[in-house]
């Protein structure tokens, strides 16, 4: 792990803003700068190393600068200044159509591509068997690119840049993603190919796939880097910073600037740093430690933006919420950065405007992809408030166990009622809240789901083989 495969030193990258093209061609043609230009700086100054077997996630906003820096450690950019050394075969996947000629075939194109990243016609004919399985679209591979979908594309361009053994790997993760099958292998592919020493660079917009896939996670804001270290941390401010309004924005990111400004050095106190910034973000309640006690805790500015109130049929949810539970049961703070395995209650008010009668109140989590991931009602006969009345007002709640890791989910709840012996929803609101978890650092559990793993292992005595069927015979 110690051999550095990527050195970027110093590196920034300044765009001119031509207003014709005249001044385009004067400036690239005889090199003169047009008089009184102006100049955008797309990154600034900007370093960073990665070694052999890692893989490093680039995450920011649209126009941070992902693209520009992955681009000059491709060399298919120049910095405007500083450098970057490569160490090892690189190939990227940035683009589209890049590497391709439309008017070859699928077969012709691998060797097209491939020879492009540098194999010989032996090499390539030996993996080429590969290539095409891993495609998935054999059937087309004989017929011209220029007839493909752009999803078969995509899944021949990441078939030859993740088969040829690649020393360096750059991918744009909107590249590597089609049908979810397919998506799935992609992810196999570079977790195989980072246990086999390939150092890979990753932008995303994911949260989940940076932090299963990547060792680091790199933050650029225009051009800038405010953030390299463990994905978990690096999201978890990056995600915060994403929910606040523009002036909140500024005051976080000049935090994130200001509180350390070896943050982004590599210094030895980058550590303890990190672990104050983590849960310190503007207009958050300054209660959290990290360590023994991590605590829950509020951010005003997290707030679902794809909040849909649906029209009412006779009752109105009001102040929807989610509070820490005690142990006896009592309600405590409002929160919305919650703890792993503690208890919290979502809880809501429903005022009726019309008489109701047989009411059952829902509340459902889901990911940011908008997948449910468990819910709770109160449905089953005698759950269920059997009259209410106009004007009345209702409490509730549902408690659960937040059995959930380190992402944003979103909650949306609901109130049910018969009106003319039909079931239908008195008032929803679809993601009425939102809520990120945190862990404990040396929790080392994977994945989305809490499923409160224990894992052991037992060394069977010489010739003692293993009995599968017998139970506890060994836990890994
Ligand atoms: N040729 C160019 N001339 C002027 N400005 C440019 C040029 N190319 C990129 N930029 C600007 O540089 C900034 C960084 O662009 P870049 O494509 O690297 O961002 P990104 O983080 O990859 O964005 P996205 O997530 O939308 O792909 C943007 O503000 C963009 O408008």
């Amino acid at each position: 792990m110690s051999e550095v495969r990527i050195a970027v030193e110093g590196v920034s990258k300044q765009y001119f803003l031509y207003r014709s093209p005249g001044e385009r061609l004067l400036h690239i043609g005889l090199n003169i700068v047009p008089r009184g230009i102006e100049r955008f700086n797309a990154l600034s100054d900007i370093s960073f190393n990665v070694r052999r077997g890692e893989c490093v996630g680039i995450i920011g906003r649209n126009g941070s600068g992902k693209s520009t820096l992955l681009y000059i450690i491709a060399n298919t950019l120049s910095p405007s200044r500083g450098t970057v050394r490569v160490n090892g075969r690189i190939a990227a996947l940035l683009e589209l159509g890049s590497g391709f000629n439309p008017e070859f075939n699928g077969r012709e194109n691998i060797f097209f591509y491939a020879s492009m990243l540098g194999l010989n016609r032996a090499e390539i004919s030996e993996r080429l068997e590969e290539i095409i399985d891993f495609s998935g679209i054999r059937d087309f591979i004989d017929r011209p690119l220029k007839t493909y979908s752009s999803g078969m594309a995509m899944r021949l361009a990441f078939a030859v840049t993740s088969c040829i053994d690649p020393e360096v790997l750059i991918v744009d993760e909107a590249l590597s993603v089609g049908d979810e099958a397919f998506q799935r292998k992609c992810m196999m592919r570079l977790t195989r190919l980072k246990e086999n020493g390939t150092t890979i660079l990753f932008v995303s917009h994911s949260a989940r796939s940076v932090t299963e896939l990547c060792d680091r996670a790199i933050w650029l804001d225009r051009g800038e880097m405010l953030m390299d270290g463990p994905p978990d941390e690096v999201m978890v401010a990056y995600q915060r910073f994403s929910h606040l309004d523009s002036e909140r924005a500024a005051a976080y990111r000049q935090q994130v600037k200001e509180r350390d400004p070896e943050f982004l050095s590599q210094g030895e106190n980058r550590k303890a740093n990190k672990e104050k910034l983590l849960l310190t973000a503007a207009g958050q309640d300054e209660a959290a430690e990290l360590g023994s006690g991590i605590t829950a805790s509020f951010d005003p500015n997290m707030v679902p933006e794809s909040i849909v109130i649906h029209e009412s049929h006779g009752a109105l949810i009001e102040q929807p919420r989610i509070c820490e539970v005690a142990a006896d049961g009592s309600l405590g703070a409002v929160v919305n950065t919650l703890v792993r395995g503690r208890d919290y209650a979502i809880c809501y008010i429903v005022r009726f405007t019309e008489d109701a009668q047989d009411v059952a109140f829902s509340a459902n989590i889901q990911t940011v992809n908008g997948t449910m991931l468990g819910g709770g009602s109160l449905l089953k006969e005698g759950q269920r408030l059997v009259a209410v009345r106009a004007g009345e007002e209702v409490a509730a709640q549902h408690v659960f166990s937040c059995r959930l890791l380190r992402e944003s989910f979103f909650v949306s709840v609901g109130c049910s009622g018969l009106r003319h012996g039909e079931r239908m929803p008195l008032h929803r609101i679809t993601d009425a809240l939102m809520f990120t978890v945190l862990t404990e650092r040396d929790y080392n559990g994977n994945g989305l789901v809490d499923f409160a793993f224990r894992s052991g292992y037992t060394i069977l005595p010489a010739g003692e083989h293993l009995n599968p069927s017998a139970p506890n015979s060994a836990e890994k």
